[in-house]
């Protein structure tokens, strides 16, 4: 079953359409990365997925129109990992993780064993245990970025969506990170759609990869077709080998020569 397909995606911002005819489709359980270089309109992409921002053409989440959906509804199916969080100064690690709990909340806005349980679950899961009671505004960069990830794992969502999850996390907490994620989909059949820069790292967690630039697809499908070198240094203007390794490509940039 399609958790997520987009027919002929279009996203405007400001004056530019950065993103245009966009078509893909990810079953649930996929994990497809999207890579390609900045401004290429993958943040764009998933907050329009995220129904944050306006789109035409066709998106279908669950099958469902998202037009038909109440917030709450959304929520439930879709979680973001932005890449530039709204920290609010003074709100504890514990609190901003637990406002992922919010579509789960009853009518009072208490919150219920299941939500509390949920919030602790996931601070142990990424390691917060020492954080939890720390204000927000006072974590490493790193740090916080494991904190919004717990937020949209306490969602328990069906596709979660994230936007360079690993880009401020030292190579230790990367691999944790993306491990964990992977787990999730595993055991609970997450679909997994998810914005990297880091090209090897993309290749070792994606089932499914597509490459974008100024909005418009270069190429997709398995992450070993999708990088090869000759593709890479025309659309990235960079200079990299692809080597072929048992875990995916591995993709290293080259130096260029200097007299
Ligand atoms: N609020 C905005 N108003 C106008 N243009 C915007 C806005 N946000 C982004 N853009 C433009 O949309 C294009 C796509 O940006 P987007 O952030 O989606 O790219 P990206 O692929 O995520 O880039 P990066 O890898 O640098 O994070 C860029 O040209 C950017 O300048």
């Amino acid at each position: 079953m399609s958790i997520l397909e987009c027919r002929d995606l279009c996203i405007t911002r400001g004056q530019a359409q950065v993103v245009s005819d966009l078509t893909l489709s990810v079953r649930q359980g996929e994990w497809l990365a999207v890579v390609g270089p900045n401004g290429a309109g993958k943040t764009s992409l998933l907050h329009a997925i995220a129904g944050l921002i306006p789109l035409s053409g066709e998106l279908r989440l669950a099958g469902q129109n998202p037009a038909t959906l109440t917030r709450r509804q959304y929520a439930r199916i879709v979680a973001l990992m932005p890449q530039q969080p709204a920290v609010p100064a003074g709100m504890s690690v514990r609190e901003l993780i637990a406002l992922g709990r919010t579509p789960f909340l009853h009518r009072f806005g208490t919150e219920s064993s299941d939500d509390r349980r949920a919030v602790d679950t996931e601070i142990i899961r990424l390691g917060l245990t020492e954080f939890a009671d720390r204000p927000v505004d006072q974590l490493s960069g790193g740090e916080l970025q494991r904190v919004i990830l717990a937020r949209a794992l306490v969602q328990e969502p069906r596709l979660l969506l994230l936007d360079e999850p690993t880009s401020a996390l030292d190579i230790g907490h990367q691999q944790t990170v993306l491990e964990l994620v992977d787990q999730l989909r595993r055991e609970r059949g997450i679909t997994v759609l998810a914005a990297m820069h880091d090209l090897t790292l993309a290749a070792q967690y994606a089932d499914q990869m597509l490459l974008v630039e100024r909005g418009r697809l270069v190429d997709s499908g398995r992450p070993s077709d999708v990088l090869q070198s000759v593709q890479l240094n025309r659309t990235y203007g960079a200079r990299v080998e692809v080597l072929a390794r048992d875990s995916g490509p591995a993709v290293i940039p080259v130096r260029p020569n200097r007299a």
